[in-house]
């Protein structure tokens, strides 16, 4: 799915929190959006992800408005997750039963995923038994596994151990590389976003102040606040 961004901008009690003249996010990218707290970042993917309200601006999937079809082929996750009451296989299966795949197709593809994401052991477990970790990774997989259009991941390693991380890094690698999906990652983890990303974006104060590959941002970045950033250095 391609995204085009244009004259977006968001006010919160008479504070503009947001304002992105022109972003365009062609299919099949894996961009992540990097910046200090408070920078934007979350409020952006938000009013992409359709959960959150513009003061003005434009947002186009693949050329159209948002509307109920573009809607069932994005999905967000969140540094909290949010899960159904009922086990992690019931959570992981949920987009499939809603869009009606035939049992049999909805069991071969959960326990794929299941495996994949090292979460075998805990398939009968209920949701709310889960650790945050393990709660999140869930979250993740029920996801991915409807091969979304667009997938948007607001912090979703935060709190995460090193190998749960790298075993939801590769998912979403996997699922960019094989399905073609449009991801868009929110990370405070430099290391992250270069892992993973192809292209990055810096927000400062609600702008989006430098966007391009990562080699050109992480590594060599031309504006003078992203490198601070980079370093570390940015007053925020
Ligand atoms: N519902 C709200 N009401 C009022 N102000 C808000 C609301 N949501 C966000 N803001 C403000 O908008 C600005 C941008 O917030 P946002 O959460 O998008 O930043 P962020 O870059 O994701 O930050 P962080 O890295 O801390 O998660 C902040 O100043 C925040 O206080």
């Amino acid at each position: 799915m391609k995204i085009k961004v244009s004259g977006l901008t968001k006010v919160y009690n008479n504070k503009q929190v947001l304002n992105i003249p022109k972003l365009e996010i062609e299919k099949g990218s894996l961009l992540g959006i990097i910046g200090p707290n408070g920078a934007g970042k979350s409020t952006l993917v938000k009013i992409i992800g359709g959960i959150e309200t513009s003061t003005s601006g434009l947002v186009l999937f693949d050329g159209k408005p948002i509307n109920s079809n573009l809607y069932q082929n994005m999905t967000m996750v969140f540094q909290k997750p949010y899960l159904l009451r009922g086990s992690v296989f019931y959570n992981i299966a949920y987009p499939l039963r809603i869009r009606k795949v035939e049992e049999e197709e909805i069991s071969r593809r959960v326990e794929k995923i299941l495996d994949e994401m090292d979460l075998v052991e805990i398939r009968n477990q209920k949701s709310w038994t889960l650790s945050g970790g393990e709660a999140q990774k869930v979250a993740l997989a029920r996801a991915i596994i409807f091969n979304p259009s667009l997938l948007i991941l607001d912090e979703p390693t935060a709190n995460i151990d090193p190998s749960s991380i790298a075993i939801m890094e590769k998912i979403i690698k996997k699922s960019n590389q094989e399905n073609g999906t449009t991801v868009i990652i929110v990370t405070h983890n430099l290391q992250q976003a270069n892992r993973i990303c192809k292209d990055v974006g810096f927000m400062y104060r609600g702008e989006l102040i430098e966007i391009g590959s990562k080699e050109k941002v992480i590594r060599n970045p031309e504006n003078v606040l992203t490198r601070d950033f980079i370093k570390g250095e940015i007053l925020i």
